[in-house]
């Protein structure tokens, strides 16, 4: 579904954030990546919505290169896939319902998404996102009234109504209270794999990667360092793609449930 081959970035100040980085990922799959702040998750998901340009190799979505997709064709590749965001990257002061509509954009005619205009098709699917995601009592509600959680909940309702192919999540729960954060990390697993959506989640937590993960990638200075199973990802793997032993307080969120 998703491959890279050869992909490297190089950001214009000359650090080079991925060093050839080459992975096949199959229709369907839950990938948990792990890795230090700075090891290159955030730059390697965004390669695959053409967010971060590659400087060599390319990245090919359902066999399509989207490094090499530009204008009409580049908008429709993005359009199936969603993303979802540390921060939720909500619109605060307008309703949960026009925030997961705003996920319908990439599909409307041009002029009806200028004036914010949307079919009651779309209305129907907007509210059966927030059905699915447990909080379909919220439509009318204003983002910012929302707890993180819930907020969090609203960006996965707007990505869906993309109808994606692929989700990407950039740290999704980082900013949730433990219990909170393994609801929300549930809801998305449980809802792309009833919709078969291929999904790359960005994570600190070792514990939690392991729980989700059909596959963990570790990666490390820009590098893949591993790419196995949760039951592979040993201690002592993790102390490898760390470069350093285990914290419990800061990488497992186990421990700050305790
Ligand atoms: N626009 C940019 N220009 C220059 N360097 C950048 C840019 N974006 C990221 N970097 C650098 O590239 C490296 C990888 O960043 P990236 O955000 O991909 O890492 P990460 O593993 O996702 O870490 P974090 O969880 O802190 O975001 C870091 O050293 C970062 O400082």
């Amino acid at each position: 579904m998703i491959s890279f081959d050869g992909v490297e970035v190089t950001y214009p100040n000359g650090y080079q954030a991925l060093k050839g980085i080459s992975l096949d990922i199959p229709k369907g799959q839950f990938v948990v990546i792990v890795g230090l702040s700075g090891a290159g998750k955030s730059t390697l998901i965004r390669t695959i919505n053409n967010l971060v340009v590659p400087s060599k190799g390319e990245v090919r979505v359902g066999g399509r290169s989207i490094t090499r997709a530009r204008g009409a064709e580049l908008r429709k590749m993005r359009a199936g896939i969603g993303m979802i965001f540390q921060t939720y990257n909500l619109v605060k002061r307008t309703t949960v319902l026009r925030n997961v509509l705003s996920g319908r954009l990439g599909s409307a005619h041009p002029m009806a998404s200028l004036l914010g205009l949307f079919p009651k098709s779309d209305l129907l699917m907007a509210h059966a996102c927030l059905q699915r995601v447990g909080i379909p009592e919220k439509a009318y509600v204003r983002a910012d009234a929302l707890s993180g959680g819930q907020q969090q909940r609203v960006g996965i309702a707007r990505a869906l109504a993309q109808q994606p192919q692929v989700m990407l999540a950039d740290e999704p729960v980082a900013s949730l209270d433990p219990p909170t954060a393994n609801a929300v990390m549930g809801d998305l697993k449980r809802i792309t794999r009833e919709d078969g959506i291929t999904t790359l989640v960005n994570l600190h937590f070792i514990d939690m990667a392991r729980d989700y993960a059909d596959r963990i990638i570790g990666m490390r200075a820009g590098e893949v360092v591993f790419d196995g199973t949760p039951d592979e990802a040993t201690d002592q793997v993790f102390t490898e793609i760390y470069g350093r032993s285990i914290d419990k307080a800061k990488d497992l969120l186990g421990q700050a449930i305790r």
